[in-house]
Parts: structure tokens; C-alpha cells; sequence
């Protein structure tokens, strides 16, 4: 700019915002708009999920036992993206779930059950997954398919104890499951049918197809591009872990057909992990390796040198994550994206953004900072794709959205990592919770990405590649948003007070028909539950106890305190708790690869430790300015009175509130000091 106003600069160019040793989050910073040149529509979101992987949306479910199966993945597949599958399950299981999506050749999975016509079916829960289920001769998806039952023909039947074969419907012609979406609406309409099983071509029957659900697919937006392998068949891919037995899981995800699979770690940058890398690129050659996770350009470089053709990129930035607390380590995701596909481009490897994307912006922001995808995880848990059923809570539609390193997620089944590990201490680094109904993600997922171009537009980018252009050229400029004032901060640390003590409980409270909200929530910090005092020794309180020397003389002086006094929640016996806390402890230096206290000091004193200071406030901070300020919008007309049933829950009055995920964060141990998470509302 020349004249009078070059002095003046609009924002900062991204490498110069992200050398100051600030850690930013995607709700820190916000991309200065340049110049429109083009229609929205004209926007090309087409990328690489890795080296040699393209897919034409941006978007990836993530390897979580809440979001990727069979159904998430052929309609990611249908729509551009892709789907890890995710590793928390056998390996056949896991390749049978990678086997049915790539039997899939329309956008839908419902998993009926299976009877035969001499069956009885006696459980609600068998159409837990679908709202009817198959007959076949055999009652297996290896025999002819005969009939279809209704789940409203059962649920209307007075004595359930009568066979299948007295009530179901018949099946009279199948479709093949080799039609894509128009063959199988043409086959239904054709024959006028409401409903066909879908076989395969050995004979397996796969699922059931209803005109309702054709009819609900083209009431969707028009579907773009799908994701296909070199097989023909949709783009899935497959999470391993680290150990040894992963190299013969690989073989059985290979065996089924996954064209790419994630290296699923919260610290990629290990020795276990790289021996993983080279055993499947050695092994596997024309598969595509993506590593991860990682945050730091060092951590990359490794990666890089073992041969991935993708990094995945955040360590505690996703919204069931505990890790930065209780860890220590991590960065904030921006910064992170930035610095991590900023070196990344130049080898040619495509990053994920993984973690952290709560709406189209961050999408937005995830993309023109360098990352060639976004991995979603609770954006996509509530959608009818996810795997689970909905639940009612209070009146609303959820689905069960869980980390992976919950306790409840560790402790599944066959859990491989930890089989061997009963004698360890288990400490969570992740919380278990709810998401709404989102609907389809076929539906969605359109609209998102159309926000996505509209943000593109107003950047003036009509591709990821242009976007990354302008960001390297320091034409794009971003800004930081300002700090938060002492209020909201002071709001952030009364809000966490409040939910630490009202989150946990299932106990009921007592109360009159006709009460205020903020009673409710005064009186579930101070009931019911087991405390022990705590002070500080510059309370009042204290300071003025009994015998106290320091004061004795100085009646005359007013005393003014610097403490106060309050209750702690009953934790139990230290002898558990510091156990559990020194395990957590111990995660902190293995991922920071420091195996004692003076390697830990030698690390600092070298320089080779790197910190990163939050931009305030931190993501606790703010999330919980976000919740308080909810929470007082709806409690503080407390001239408003609800009309409740006398028997209610407290907790049910915080969360409709604040829409809350809830948690038992660490049921033993206690490590992060709160007896339950909550994270922010969605
Ligand atoms: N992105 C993130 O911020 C986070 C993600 N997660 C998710 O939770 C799940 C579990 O993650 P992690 O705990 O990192 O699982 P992990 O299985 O990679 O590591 C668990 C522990 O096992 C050790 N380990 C791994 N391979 C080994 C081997 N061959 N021999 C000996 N020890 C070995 C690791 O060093 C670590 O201490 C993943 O799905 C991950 O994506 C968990 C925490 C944070
Ligand atoms: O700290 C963590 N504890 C966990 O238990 C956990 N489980 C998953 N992940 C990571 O979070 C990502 C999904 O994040 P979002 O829900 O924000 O999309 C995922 O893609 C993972 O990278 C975890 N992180
Ligand atoms: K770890």
C-alpha cells in the first residue's frame, strides 16, 4: 500500500501471527476478508485425504467407536469424504465392518436383525437398529430372504409368542445389491413395491430397502461426487493401533479391503509408531500410511522420514478431550494446523485437522491455515449415520458421543491395549457423553460445505490449493480477538465451581411444586453431598480461630482476609487418588518423552522443550464463559418460576440449561480434580 496509510496494516500475515508463542485455537482467530471474483458455486473443495488418496469434499469421520461403521462410512464415501473405521473392536470385526460398506453401493446400512419364519421374536431391541427385520429361510443373511417384519406390525401384536411367519409380510422379489441409488428407486418403483431385501451376488442377503427411505434420500440435496477406490467400490478407510498384534489386524483390514489406514495415537511421534509406519509401508506398498497424532513441526519431520502419506494433526483440541489437563501437553489447533502443514506441504503430504470442529467456520479456518481435510468426531456422533441408538434426554433426541480414551470406551470388550495392561492404573484422558439428533449427515453435510464455499468466497479463494497460495503469499491476514475482561474470566472460574459440584448427580431432589431455577442450583452445591471443609489459612476464619498467636495482639488492627472459606467434595483416600494422579503424571512425560525429573529439567535447559502460552483465555476459560453465560440467561429471570413434577432430578434442570456433555470423566482417581467434565454447549 503507498501513501498516507501505508503505516497502517491490516492484520498479520499468518507466519508472523504464529511466531510469537502463542498457542491459538480455531475461536481465537478470525481471516480478514479479500477480494470476490467469483460466485459462491464456483468454489472447488476437491482434495487429498492422503499422497494418493483424492476425495471431493474436505471432510473425514473420525476412528471413534461413536462415529465410524459401516453406515458412516458409505455416506461419507457418497458424499466426497471418507470414513476411518475405527479399531476399537476385533479385527474381524473391524474388517467386517469394512466388508459391509464396501458390499454398499447406495448411501444407506440399516443392519436389520435376522429371524426365520419359525422364530419368535420377544425383544423391543431387535429393531433397535433398524424399524424392521429380515426373514430368511434360515434365519441367516446366508439363506434365500422370505419376509420383512414390521416393527409396528410386533409392537400391535397381543401374544408376541407366535412365529414370525404368522405376522411378517412377504418378501416378493429382491433387488441386487450390485444397483447403485437410481437402479434400486427404479427397481422399487417398477415393481411397485414398498420394500426389497438387497442380495448380493453369492446369494448373502446384505439389508432392506424401502421406497420411505429412497423417497428421503431424494429429498436431499443432490449428492456430488462419491469417494471410490481403484476397486471400484467406496473409499473406506481403517484405524490400527501400535502394538504387535496391529501388523495381523492389518493384514485382516487389508484383506477387506480398507485403501487407507490412520495410525490412531494421541502421541504419534513414538518408536512404536514409526516401527508401525515402515512395517505397512514395507509390507503394503501401494497402501497409504496416514500418521499421527502430532502438533509440532518436529514431531512431523519424524513421521515424514518414516514414510506417511498423511499426518493427522491435534493433541487435546477435540471436544471430549481431557488431555491438556491431564497430560500437560498438546497445542492449541490453529497453531498447530498452521505449523504442522506449513512444513508438511513441502514433502508433499496432505494434513487432517483432527479435533476441535464445532461449525462450519472452524472448517473454514482449518482448511486456509494448510490442512487438506477436517476430522470430525462430535459433529458428526448425533447423525443417523453414527453408530448407537437415540435416547431420550429430557425430551431430547441424543445419541452417546464417547472419546476414545474414556474409561468406558478403554474398558470395551476386547480392547487390545489395555488386555494386557490389568494391573496398570487406567487414567482417562477423554469423557463419555450425548450429542442431539442432527438428522442425515446426506442432508447436512451439503449445507456445511456450502458455508464452507460462501467463507472461501469471501476470502477470494476458489480452491484449497488458491487458499493455501494466499496464506504462504501473506496476502491473507488473520487478527486475534481481543482478551476476555476480569468479568468473563471470573464468570469462567464460578461456572467451573458450580458444575464440578452439580454435574454428577442421579440423586433426586425433594422439592416444592413452585420453586426458582437458581434455588435448584444454590441448593445442589450445598445438599446432599459429602464434603469436608477447606480454608485458606488467610480466612477469617482462620486467622481469627481460637489460640491463634499471630492475632492475639492485634485486636486493635482490623483484620482484613486474604482466603476464604468453602468445602471440598468427599475424594476418598489419598492412598487411591495420588496413585491415579502420579499415573496421569507419568502419561504427561511419556508424551513428552522425558523418563524421569532430571531428564525432564535437561530437556527444558537444552531448549528442546517447547511451550506455547494459551491465548487467553484458554478453551476451559471461554467454554465456560459460554456456559455461565447460557446458564444466566435462562436462571437469572428468576422471577420465572417453573412448574415441575415434585420428584425431578437437579441435574436435568442444569443441562436443559446449558446443553451440556456430561461425564464421568475419571470415576477413580479423580485426576483432573473435577468429578465429572463438562464440556460446551452444542
Ligand atoms: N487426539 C488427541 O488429542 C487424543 C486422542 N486420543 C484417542 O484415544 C485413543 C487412545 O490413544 P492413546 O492413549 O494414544 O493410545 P495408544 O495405544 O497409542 O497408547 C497407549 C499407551 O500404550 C503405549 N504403547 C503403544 N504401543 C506400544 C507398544 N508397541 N509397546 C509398548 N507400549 C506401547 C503408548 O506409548 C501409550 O503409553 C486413540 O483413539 C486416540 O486417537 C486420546 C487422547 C488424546
Ligand atoms: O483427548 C482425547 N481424549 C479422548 O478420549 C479422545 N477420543 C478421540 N479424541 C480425539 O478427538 C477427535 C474428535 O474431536 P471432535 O469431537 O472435537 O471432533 C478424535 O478424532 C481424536 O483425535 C480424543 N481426545
Ligand atoms: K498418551
Amino acid at each position: 500500500m503507498n501513501g498516507p496509510w501505508s503505516e497502517l496494516e491490516d492484520g498479520f500475515p499468518a507466519g508472523r501471527l504464529f511466531s510469537q508463542g502463542v498457542s491459538y485455537t480455531y475461536d481465537d482467530v478470525i481471516l480478514l476478508p479479500h477480494y470476490i471474483d467469483f460466485p459462491a458455486d464456483a468454489v472447488d473443495l476437491s482434495t487429498r485425504l492422503s499422497r494418493r488418496v483424492p476425495l471431493s469434499i474436505p471432510c473425514v469421520a473420525s476412528p471413534m467407536d461413536t462415529v465410524s461403521e459401516a453406515a458412516m462410512a458409505v455416506a461419507m464415501a457418497t458424499l466426497g469424504g471418507a470414513a476411518v473405521v475405527h479399531g476399537n473392536a476385533s479385527p474381524a470385526h473391524q474388517a467386517a465392518i469394512i466388508r459391509s460398506a464396501k458390499s454398499r453401493r447406495i448411501p444407506l446400512v440399516t443392519d436389520p436383525a435376522f429371524f426365520s419364519p419359525s422364530d419368535r421374536i420377544a425383544y423391543d431391541t431387535d429393531f433397535n437398529s433398524a424399524p424392521y427385520a429380515l426373514v430368511t429361510e434360515s434365519g441367516t443373511t446366508k439363506s434365500r430372504a422370505v419376509g420383512v417384519v414390521a416393527w409396528s406390525d410386533w409392537e400391535s401384536l397381543a401374544d408376541k409368542n407366535v412365529p414370525v411367519s404368522e405376522y411378517m409380510r412377504p418378501a416378493r422379489a429382491s433387488a441386487p445389491a450390485s444397483c447403485d441409488f437410481e437402479q434400486v428407486a427404479a427397481f422399487l418403483a417398477g415393481e411397485g413395491l414398498e420394500y426389497a431385501p438387497l442380495v448380493a451376488e453369492d446369494g448373502e442377503v446384505v439389508d432392506l430397502v424401502t421406497a420411505e427411505q429412497v423417497q428421503m434420500i431424494r429429498s436431499f440435496p443432490k449428492l456430488g461426487v462419491p469417494s471410490v477406490g481403484p476397486d471400484g467400490r467406496f473409499l473406506v478407510g481403517a484405524a490400527i493401533g501400535t502394538r504387535e498384534e496391529d501388523k495381523e489386524r492389518l493384514e485382516h483390514l487389508v484383506k477387506a479391503g480398507a485403501n487407507v489406514v490412520v495410525v490412531d495415537s494421541s502421541q504419534g511421534n513414538s518408536i512404536y509408531q514409526i516401527d508401525m509406519i515402515k512395517y505397512a509401508k514395507n509390507r503394503y506398498p501401494g497402501l497409504d500410511v496416514i500418521g499421527g497424532n502430532v502438533v509440532t513441526i518436529a514431531q512431523a519431520q519424524n513421521l515424514i522420514k518414516a514414510g506417511v502419506d498423511g499426518l493427522r494433526v491435534g493433541m487435546g483440541s477435540g471436544s471430549i478431550c481431557t488431555t491438556q489437563e491431564v497430560c500437560a501437553v498438546g497445542r492449541g489447533q490453529a497453531t498447530a494446523v498452521y505449523k504442522v502443514a506449513s512444513f508438511a506441504k513441502d514433502h508433499d503430504v496432505p494434513v487432517i485437522a483432527d479435533g476441535g470442529i464445532a461449525n462450519s467456520g472452524h472448517i473454514v479456518k482449518a482448511l486456509v491455515l494448510g490442512a487438506s481435510t477436517v476430522m470430525m468426531g462430535s459433529f458428526l456422533a448425533g447423525s443417523h449415520e453414527a453408530p448407537g441408538v437415540f435416547e431420550y434426554q429430557n425430551g431430547r433426541r441424543v445419541k452417546k458421543y464417547r472419546g476414545m480414551g474414556s474409561l468406558e470406551a478403554m474398558t470395551k470388550g476386547s480392547d487390545a491395549r489395555y488386555l494386557g495392561d490389568t494391573l496398570k492404573l487406567k487414567v482417562a484422558q477423554g469423557v463419555v457423553g450425548a450429542v442431539a439428533d442432527k438428522g442425515s449427515i446426506l442432508k447436512f453435510i451439503p449445507y456445511t460445505m456450502q458455508a464452507v464455499k460462501q467463507g472461501f468466497q469471501d476470502l477470494g479463494v476458489s480452491s484449497l490449493q488458491s487458499a493455501h497460495n494466499l496464506l504462504q503469499s501473506e496476502v491473507l491476514r488473520l487478527e486475534i480477538f481481543s482478551p476476555p475482561s476480569p468479568f468473563q474470566r471470573e464468570m469462567g472460574y464460578m461456572v467451573k465451581n458450580l458444575l464440578t459440584l452439580s454435574s454428577k448427580s442421579s440423586r433426586k431432589i425433594h422439592s416444592p411444586i413452585d420453586f426458582d431455577v437458581t434455588l435448584v442450583v444454590k441448593s445442589c452445591i450445598e445438599n446432599g453431598r459429602r464434603v469436608k471443609k477447606y480454608r485458606g489459612m488467610g480466612s477469617l476464619e482462620a486467622m481469627t480461630k481460637g489460640s491463634d498467636a499471630r492475632y492475639l495482639g492485634d485486636t486493635l488492627k482490623l483484620k482484613v482476609a486474604q482466603g476464604v472459606v468453602g468445602a471440598v467434595a468427599d475424594k476418598g483416600s489419598i492412598l487411591k487418588f495420588i496413585p491415579y494422579t502420579m499415573q496421569a503424571v507419568k502419561q504427561g512425560f511419556q508424551d513428552l518423552g522425558v523418563s524421569s525429573l532430571q531428564s525432564a529439567h535437561n530437556l527444558l535447559q537444552s531448549e528442546v522443550l517447547r511451550l506455547e502460552i494459551f491465548s487467553p483465555p484458554s478453551p476451559f476459560q471461554r467454554e465456560m464463559g459460554y456456559m455461565v453465560k447460557n446458564l444466566l440467561t435462562l436462571s437469572s429471570k428468576s422471577s420465572r418460576k417453573i412448574h415441575s413434577p415434585i420428584d425431578f432430578d437437579v441435574t436435568l434442570v442444569v443441562k436443559s440449561c446449558i446443553e451440556v456433555r456430561t461425564g464421568a470423566a475419571q470415576v477413580e482417581g479423580g485426576v483432573h480434580g473435577l468429578v465429572s467434565y463438562e464440556k460446551k454447549p452444542f
